[in-house]
């Protein structure tokens, strides 16, 4: 069992300053951060905010037009891409998807297979699998091969709600047995879980950071969705108030067009039931920090606590 205490000081990625521009536009600028063996990082933001660009830079997929990117030395990663170019047309075995990218032995897909609740389906058609198993088996396939650094890009699509909660309970259990970093990307702006240590918001920078924690703490949260959803989920939600244009300056929600954020153009709303307020000190008790760096204020962004699509407060 991988105890935090063992954990190396230096982290196994960490990307500094980062930006990647491609035809003349900043897809992503200024993005700093790191993940260390055994932490649980989670990039949230928008459609087209860089999510995946910026895992794709952390992992050395694409190359960083400016700052850096630093990976320990022999850092083997485990990449869950968003898609996955599967021919469904023919079959493939949950066996032979284990070993698309490589062989595996027996042991080692057995031990994946298991890690994820899926050793009885190794002779299962990969067509035939529900969202959440086939989400498992693509997981599995990324830990056969006992990766430093696993990465996930939206491992919870076309899984239900409680298959979410299991999903990132195994993730969580995944990091708490071998040790593993993890960074993982959440699409949906409402969604992010409570074994994140670090949630970092993108919008072509980043935004905010903190830990989503406090909220799986709060009364309401507890009482919507019982203490062991609490325990493995947290929601938080985070309205931009603003938009990154293509040339790099910035259009507020007044219509008025500046070359950086806005120092006192957006407010901490408070929201119902969770007592947010506009005083900083309880923002901050919320564990989400603003990112305070360059150009980037603490005031630029809106954030409220709510429950995800299809829930409602009680
Ligand atoms: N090679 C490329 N050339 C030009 N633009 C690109 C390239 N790759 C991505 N983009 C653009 O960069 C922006 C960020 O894309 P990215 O896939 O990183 O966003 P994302 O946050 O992961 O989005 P989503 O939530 O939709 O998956 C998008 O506007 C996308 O169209």
């Amino acid at each position: 069992m991988f105890s935090p205490a063992n954990s190396e000081a230096k982290p196994l990625v960490s990307l500094s300053n980062v930006g990647v521009r491609r035809n003349g536009r900043w897809l992503v600028r200024g993005v700093d951060f790191s993940v260390s063996r055994g932490e649980i990082v989670t990039l949230i933001g928008p459609n087209g905010s860089g999510k995946s660009t910026t895992v794709k830079t952390a992992i050395g997929v694409l190359r960083p037009d400016e700052g850096r990117v630093e990976r320990a030395a022999k850092l083997t990663v485990g990449y869950v891409p968003q898609k996955l170019a599967i021919d469904w047309t023919l079959p493939l075995t949950v066996r032979r998807l284990m070993t698309l990218t490589g062989p595996l032995s027996d042991n080692d897909m057995a031990a994946a297979l298991d890690a994820v609740g899926l050793s009885h389906m190794l002779g299962a058609e990969v067509q035939h699998l529900s969202g959440g198993e086939f989400q498992r088996a693509l997981m599995a396939r990324a830990i056969a091969r006992k990766p430093d650094l696993l990465v996930l890009d939206e491992p919870v699509q076309g899984v239900d709600f409680s298959g979410e909660i299991a999903i990132y309970d195994l993730i969580k259990s995944i990091r708490n047995t071998t040790g593993c970093g993890i960074l993982l990307i959440s699409h949906d702006l409402h969604v992010v879980m409570a074994a994140t240590d670090t949630v970092i918001c993108l919008n072509g920078h980043v935004c905010c950071r903190g830990t989503p924690q406090a909220v799986s703490r709060s009364a309401e949260y507890v009482r919507l969705f019982g203490s062991r959803a609490a325990q493995a989920l947290a929601v938080y939600s985070h309205h931009h108030d603003h938009t990154h244009l293509p040339d790099g300056r910035v259009l507020h929600s007044d219509g008025s067009v500046t070359e950086h954020c806005h120092p006192d153009d957006g407010h901490h709303r408070s929201h119902d039931g969770h007592g947010h307020s506009d005083d900083h000190s309880e923002h901050d008790h919320a564990g989400v920090g603003h990112d305070q760096r360059g150009d980037h204020h603490a005031e630029d962004h809106v954030h409220d606590h709510k429950q995800p699509a299809g829930e409602r407060h009680v």
